[in-house]
């Protein structure tokens, strides 16, 4: 499994694209009939996707994890992004339909994933943190999850933010995850940005058009950097850093993080007129 490794603050301010990119961006996550997972030093978050054609998909045990299976010591969320799937968790199936969300807890040895039709695969996006308890196994569907309307038209920040695991919704150790989608005609997300000490972040860009591309926006709020990304690319964004994006089209993302707390309000804002 490749690593990413964290970065200071001070250094990524020398930063040249090239740099920015190998160091924050994972990309080629979704593969057909394919499973890939990055780990990364950012309190531990372990990134990846599965995409099953015709075949059924394995959590595997990497090496890197010195477990006896994945989970042994660590909790998952997984969201649907595309076709019709199903999780297998330890004999039990979950259906998961585009935008469904479930939560696999530690202690749970075989997780596999199958696509409901191979024509119209299934693209699961992971997510999994560090765990020093169990949780239940809990499915949560777009049609259920708690939805918050933010931004305006007038903005270009139009959006709906499903919150899926957080202190208030699914049950975690340290995982909180959701997914944003943009109204049409708005492009600009997590705008105005903020930072959250206490939490890394994770970005998984999606439903973007063909030929159209994310300027994601990161480093300290007073010294910002951009990266361009691609449907199905996600970011790594360190505690220090703002991770903002606008595209140029509408787009959905989905947001992740572990740390400190659960506590998805927990959150350090910045006047738009200071970011530079
Ligand atoms: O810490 C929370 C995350 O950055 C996202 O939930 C923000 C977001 O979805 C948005 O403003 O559109
Ligand atoms: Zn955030």
């Amino acid at each position: 499994m490749k690593v990413l490794h964290s970065v200071h603050p001070e250094d990524f301010k020398n930063y040249h694209t090239q740099q920015i990119r190998d160091r924050f961006l994972i990309d080629k996550l979704v593969q057909p009939g394919a499973l890939n997972c990055v780990y990364t030093h950012y309190d531990r978050m372990i990134v990846g996707a599965a995409s099953p054609a015709d075949n059924r998909l394995e959590l595997p045990n990497y090496a890197n994890l010195r477990a006896d299976y994945f989970l042994q010591r660590r909790e998952i969320g997984i969201i649907n992004v595309a076709g019709d799937g199903e999780v297998i968790a330890d004999g039990k199936a979950y259906a998961l339909k585009k935008l469904d969300c479930l939560y696999i807890g530690k202690g749970v040895e075989s997780v596999t994933f199958t696509s409901a039709d191979p024509s119209s695969p299934a693209v699961f996006y992971l997510l999994s943190a560090p765990a020093h308890a169990s949780y239940p196994t809990t499915l949560v569907s777009n049609d259920e999850v708690v939805k918050v309307n933010a931004g305006s038209t007038a903005m270009a920040n139009e959006r709906v933010i499903n919150k899926y695991i957080h202190a208030e919704g699914i049950k975690s150790c340290q995982l909180v995850m959701g997914l944003t989608i943009l109204a049409n005609g708005s492009v600009w997300n997590t705008m105005p940005s903020h930072v959250h000490d206490r939490r890394m972040e994770a970005y998984f860009y999606f439903d973007l058009p063909e030929g159209q591309k994310i300027f994601h926006y990161m480093g300290e709020g007073h010294e910002t950097r951009h990266i361009l990304l691609d449907n199905y690319d996600a970011v790594v964004s360190p505690p220090w850093s703002i991770h903002s994006g606008s595209g140029t089209s509408s787009y959905s993302f989905i947001w992740g993080m572990a740390g400190e707390n659960l506590d998805y309000t927990d959150m350090d804002a910045l006047a738009i007129t200071d970011i530079r």
